[in-house]
């Protein structure tokens, strides 16, 4: 039977290798983590994240061929292929700080493994990490590696969390990198193997490894610039009464650009776009590019600033103050469909109007108040911030709300600004609110109100 350890128990690490393990019956996968509560959450029936379907795949082969453990050395000795699936946050500290991965995790995870093992093993990148990252892992677990030959693959993941159980089913493709020697090309034959239990050959791509390494950060980068590009066009729309949901279909008609992630928004978060562009950003600089890298900070910079933009909206419209004003946040976490809050623009924005001393209230049915007090207590740069993991109890209960009764409770005139174009905005009008919808023709009173973005 061929043995699967993953180092790291999180958003990426739980759900691939219950996946995994579910189309795999053949296979045994131990998930691993230093971290005691989060493996007894993936012991219990509160699993430490909520994600669409998870619980179902988790509960049909727990016990079976899943396990989760903090015996680290134990599984990581036993396996035949080690996935890596560390968190690897922006560094925050020395060289580097602010746009650099911090790759602490990783290295004490690749040192573990090269102390404990015994026998042959793949050791499979599955953490977003900086081009070349295998070279210094190969390093690390050569150096003193007692005979034992290690085989480093890139195999980064695409999920999105809110959809990672589908996107994990059915994903668009599997990326293996490694090196091109009779071993390396063995070893990608062995992981692709395990795919081929589900995914069709055709989608299963295999390239070298920087290849690999750096296609997981292009990705994310093209990703998180469709969205940037298209918010830069929802200030433009609001600026001359063009809709962006109407342009953003028909631009996506077109073929060549397609309709996907066009949606404008109060802008993206997530642990993922954010940090894997910094980190592009320092190694076009290290590379010595810095044209290169100056074209992808625009991406951060159009997304801070469509932040700002959306504070400004609401503090500009209520008379350029919100001090003392009682605003009622609706949805916290980065998107829906997820606990998760790492970089959610909510932080931003709400940390906007209690800088202009609004009373502000926070809900969201995924994310706990402790959560929220601790998110908006952080300051920027911790970046990563462990506690986000805690179990949560996810409530599935959909409530609709009664917009005439809250309209009627609110002091006037009352507002609505909607950072995602969710709301019905021509219903509310007529309950008689004043709405800002990203990118939408605006109403008379914020045309008289002009944001200074
Ligand atoms: N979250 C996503 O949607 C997503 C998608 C694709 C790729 N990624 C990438 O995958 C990686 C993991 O992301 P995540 O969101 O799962 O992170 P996470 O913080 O949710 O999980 C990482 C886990 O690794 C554990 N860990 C750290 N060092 C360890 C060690 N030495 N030994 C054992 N366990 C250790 C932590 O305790 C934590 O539980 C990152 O590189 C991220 O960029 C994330
Ligand atoms: O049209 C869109 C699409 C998304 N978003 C926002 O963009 C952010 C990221 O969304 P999404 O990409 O769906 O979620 P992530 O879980 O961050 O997934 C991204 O980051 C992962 C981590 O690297 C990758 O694996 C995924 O492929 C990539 O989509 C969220 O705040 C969304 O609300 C928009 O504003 N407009």
């Amino acid at each position: 039977m061929v043995k699967i350890c993953c180092i790291g128990a999180g958003y990426v690490g739980g759900p691939t290798m219950a996946v995994i393990a579910v189309k795999c019956p053949a296979i045994e996968v131990v998930v691993v983590d230093i971290s005691k509560p989060r493996i007894d959450a993936w012991n219990s029936d509160t699993l430490p994240i909520y994600e669409p379907g998870l619980d179902e795949v988790v509960k049909a082969c727990r016990g079976k061929n899943l396990f989760f453990s903090t015996d680290v050395e134990k599984h990581v000795a036993e396996a035949d292929i080690i996935f890596v699936s560390v968190n690897t946050p922006t560094k925050t500290r020395g060289l580097g700080a602010g746009k650099a991965a911090d790759l602490t995790y990783w290295e004490s995870a690749a040192r573990m493994i090269a102390d404990v093992s015994k026998s042959d093993k793949i050791v499979v990148e599955k953490s977003t990490v900086p081009v070349k990252t295998a070279e210094a892992i190969e390093k690390i677990l050569t150096h003193n590696s007692k005979g034992i030959n290690y085989q480093i693959l890139s195999n980064p993941e695409f999920l999105a969390e809110g959809t990672a159980i589908d996107d994990l089913f059915k994903p668009d493709r599997v990326l293996i990198g490694g090196r091109e020697t009779p071993e390396g090309r063995k070893a990608v034959q062995a992981l692709k193997e395990v795919y081929a239990n589900w995914v069709p050959e055709e989608n299963i791509i295999t390239t070298n490894l920087w290849s690999a390494e750096l296609s997981k950060l292009a990705a994310n980068a093209f990703l998180a610039q469709r969205i940037s590009s298209v918010n830069a066009m929802s200030a433009l729309c609001e600026a001359t009464g063009a809709n962006v949901s109407e342009v953003s279909y028909a631009i996506g008609k077109d073929s060549r650009i397609g309709p996907k992630f066009l949606n404008a928004s109060v802008g993206f978060g997530g642990s993922c776009f954010q940090k894997d562009i910094l980190n592009l950003v320092y190694i076009c600089e290290c590379n010595g590019l810095p044209e290169v890298a100056n074209y992808w900070k625009q991406v951060i910079k159009i997304n801070d600033y469509q932040k700002s933009r959306f504070v400004n909206r609401v503090v500009s419209s209520m008379f350029n103050t919100v001090s003392g004003k009682k605003v009622a946040v609706l949805g916290f976490a980065f998107k829906k469909d997820t606990g998760d809050t790492r970089e959610t623009p909510a932080i931003d924005v709400c940390k906007g109007l209690l800088g202009d001393k609004a009373q502000v209230s926070i809900y969201d049915p995924q994310v706990t108040e402790d959560q929220i007090q601790r998110d908006l207590a952080m300051n920027k740069f911790d970046w990563d911030h462990p506690m986000h993991l805690q179990p949560t109890s996810p409530s599935s209960v959909k409530q609709e709300l009664d917009y005439q009764k809250i309209f009627n409770n609110m002091q006037k005139p009352a507002f609505v600004f909607d950072g995602r174009n969710v709301v019905n905005a021509d219903k509310l009008r007529e309950i008689g609110f004043i709405v800002y919808s990203i990118g939408k023709p605006l109403d008379a009173w914020l045309k008289d109100m002009p944001a200074i973005a």
